[in-house]
């Protein structure tokens, strides 16, 4: 199903600019940016003190040792660290809902007793507009429109929210002045080097000096150097001093963005390859500022109008998150703890990042549909998908971490959906489980490179190993998903795949090896509005041109975690000569590889049973498909007995003609009733 006519209006959330995050960290409260090109229509009031979204004491995290950068105010929220237990690999999603840091603390009968637990529930994605509101609806109740404009919206918010309103614009005045003074910093900037190149490069006796030393005590001055190194980046002709290279300022740069955010000099290389090194400055600053604050409504439960009205009357101040869905409302401030309120235990919303919004709308599950969810827990996409389908259908909601797949029954049953099928199980595991779905969604474990603002453990933790080991994890879990779909499903046979992680290992490299390796598969448009096309060469690798249809996000961007959503459409079955099988692992002989792919791999071939009566109750098969799968089991068969299936079925077919089906043991077997 191609993208609807709201999902082609929604409205594309804009960039975080650095100089702004940085002036923002500094000056203001937390604040969306994209509402800082609004006009003000109410008399500001002084910012009052911050209330932090969990109702608790607002605390930092994460953020990099810089006494000069204080952390934001209303919109940081403490972070704990977890990872995923089950395989050691981290959970991104998890990491979201800490730092969203709502307090949940001894919430729910319904599964999210424990805080982790209930931070689990932020991990809950989605929303997609098909659900909920309906343009009618939406006529009805203009303030939740997605037609109409922000400043109508803003205009018919309730006197309760007035307040938080009179916030909002506060905070966008602040960021207005600090815009105005950081273009005045770098007009002085650009000043001083009229004429003059900007010494960038350490001189040798700085070499020298340990990293700490500067840290503690030349802060500022290198977070000036940084800027001037970005300047010479840009305009390197004209800026560069005479006789210094580009490797140079790069190193530099790369020295100093180690220095001054706290990365391993692994991962900041990393990070600083994917943009150009302006671009890498506005990334690395984005990840020193949380994202917003967001939930999304349960339209299973209730409508967002509806909870938002009754979340301003307790004290909560929000507004639509924009016009790109119509499920998420951002939260500005809070009088109420937003995990303990009644609506909440109730399954009214879940704290759930924006960007998690993402690979569900992208898979755009259908009513009565049989979906696939291959790392569930804890629930975020399983619950948006749930509320997709209305109920219907059946979602298959796997997790390989039977702890979190605990916390996914718990929210699969506080959210009230009705339609999911909790399963524990390594994903690399399907189709042998099950398979012929018309949709899988694999939101794969990853390196949490998009949630650095959310879990600054990222930023020293991630070793080399690491993006070899989830890669490859990641690239087994795709041809699962793929070989787990079924081709001709009449209303999907669809494939999404995503990480909220931004490097090219995880997410264009996984994509480019699913397509080499399922040549029954190609990408199609996610259907999201926004987003910046997904890369087709990088750093001396080409990709696919239609790599071009994957989506990137990240935080300076759009102000959402780093996030990537790719989706594929199945055409046909897997080959029976496909590499790289389900669960097969790595490093094993090529050889060893292809015959287990052949065994287990293609889409579900029944094998037929040893000793099967040709009188037995069974009602014969129907139709010509039926005979291929018969030959093609009989085949595989064969293989596993070591016997040449050409030799020994070809030899029979040749025999048999058209009419008979030959037995693995080359006697004629079981007539085709068709
Ligand atoms: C990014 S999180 C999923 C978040 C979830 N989709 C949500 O929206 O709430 C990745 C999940 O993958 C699970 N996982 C890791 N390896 C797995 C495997 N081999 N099979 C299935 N699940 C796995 C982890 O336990 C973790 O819960």
């Amino acid at each position: 199903m191609g993208p609807s006519r709201r999902m082609k209006k929604q409205g594309v959330p804009p960039p975080l600019d650095e100089s702004l995050v940085t002036k923002k960290r500094k000056d203001a409260p937390a604040a969306p940016v994209e509402e800082r090109g609004k006009k003000r229509k109410t008399e500001v009031k002084a910012p009052k003190k911050a209330v932090a979204v969990n109702g608790g004491a607002v605390k930092s995290k994460g953020k990099p040792g810089k006494k000069f950068v204080p952390p934001p105010v209303s919109d940081e929220i403490s972070s704990e660290e977890e990872l995923d237990g089950a395989d050691g690999i981290e959970d991104p999603d998890v990491m979201e809902d800490e730092l969203n840091g709502v307090n949940v603390t001894g919430l729910d009968a319904l599964g999210s007793a424990s805080e982790s637990d209930a931070l689990d529930d932020d991990e809950f994605l989605g929303s997609s507009s098909d659900v909920v509101d309906s343009d009618t609806e939406v006529r009805k109740a203009g303030m939740w429109s997605e037609d109409e404009d922000d400043s109508d919206i803003e205009e018919k918010l309730t006197a309760a929210n007035i307040e938080g309103l009179s916030r909002k614009l506060d905070m966008q005045k602040a960021i207005e002045e600090a815009e105005a003074q950081a273009e005045l910093e770098e007009a002085a900037l650009q000043t001083n080097i009229a004429g003059d190149k900007p010494k960038v490069l350490d001189d040798e006796d700085e070499e020298e000096r340990p990293i700490s030393t500067i840290v503690t005590q030349d802060l500022q001055l290198l977070r000036t150097r940084l800027m001037d190194t970005v300047r010479v980046l840009d305009d390197f002709k004209n800026l560069a001093e005479e006789g210094r290279s580009r490797a140079e300022y790069t190193a530099q740069l790369l020295k100093d963005i180690c220095a001054y955010y706290g990365y391993s000099n692994f991962l900041a290389e990393k990070l600083l390859n994917l943009f150009p090194a302006r671009e890498a400055f506005a990334f690395f600053e984005a990840n020193e500022t949380p994202r917003p604050v967001v939930i999304r409504t349960n339209t299973l439960r209730t409508h967002r109008r509806e909870l938002a009205q009754t979340l301003i009357n307790r004290g909560v101040q929000l507004e639509p998150i924009g016009k790109w869905s119509k499920v998420g409302l951002q939260i500005f401030e809070s009088q109420v703890p937003l995990g303990a309120t009644p609506e909440y235990l109730a399954g009214h919303y879940i704290l759930q990042a924006a960007s998690s919004f993402l690979p569900v709308m992208a898979l755009a599950p259908q009513e009565n549909e049989r979906i696939l969810d291959m790392a569930a827990a804890p629930g975020g996409k399983t619950t948006h998908i749930a509320a997709l389908m209305k109920n219907t259908g059946c979602i298959f909601a796997n997790d390989s971490n039977k702890s979190r797949a605990k916390g996914l029954i718990g929210n699969i049953h506080r959210l009230g959906v009705k339609n999911a099928v909790v399963c524990n199980y390594s994903a690399l595991e399907f189709p042998k489980v099950i398979g012929g779905f018309d949709r899988v969604l694999l939101d794969a474990p990853c390196s949490g490179t998009g949630v650095i603002a959310k879990d600054a453990s990222v930023k020293t933790n991630k070793t080399e190993q690491d993006f070899m080991r989830l890669p490859h994890l990641q690239k087994q879990l795709i041809l699962a998903a793929i070989d787990s779909v079924d081709h001709s499903s009449k209303t999907g046979g669809y494939i999404v795949y995503s990480t909220c992680s931004v490097t090219v290992e995880e997410n264009e490299q996984v994509v480019q090896y699913a397509l080499n390796k399922r040549p029954n598969v190609r990408l199609v448009e996610t259907g999201l509005s926004f987003g910046k096309e997904g890369f087709t060469r990088f750093m001396g690798k080409v990709f696919h041109p239609s790599l071009k249809m994957t989506r990137r996000y990240y935080p300076h961007t759009y102000n959402v975690d780093g996030f990537f959503v790719a989706k594929f459409k199945k055409f046909g079955p897997t080959p029976p000569n496909a590499v790289g099988a389900n669960g097969a692992a790595s490093g094993k002989a090529k050889a060893t590889s292809e015959r287990h792919v052949e065994e287990e791999v293609v889409d579900k071939t029944p094998l037929v049973e040893d000793g099967v009566k040709e009188d037995s109750d069974f009602g014969g098969w129907d139709d010509e498909e039926d005979a291929k799968y018969i030959e093609r089991a009989q085949r595989a068969q064969l293989r596993r007995k070591g016997k040449n299936p050409k030799a020994i079925l070809g030899n029979a077919k040749a025999k048999e003609g058209q009419n008979g089906v030959q037995k693995a043991d080359g006697t004629k077997g079981r007539k085709n009733k068709w």
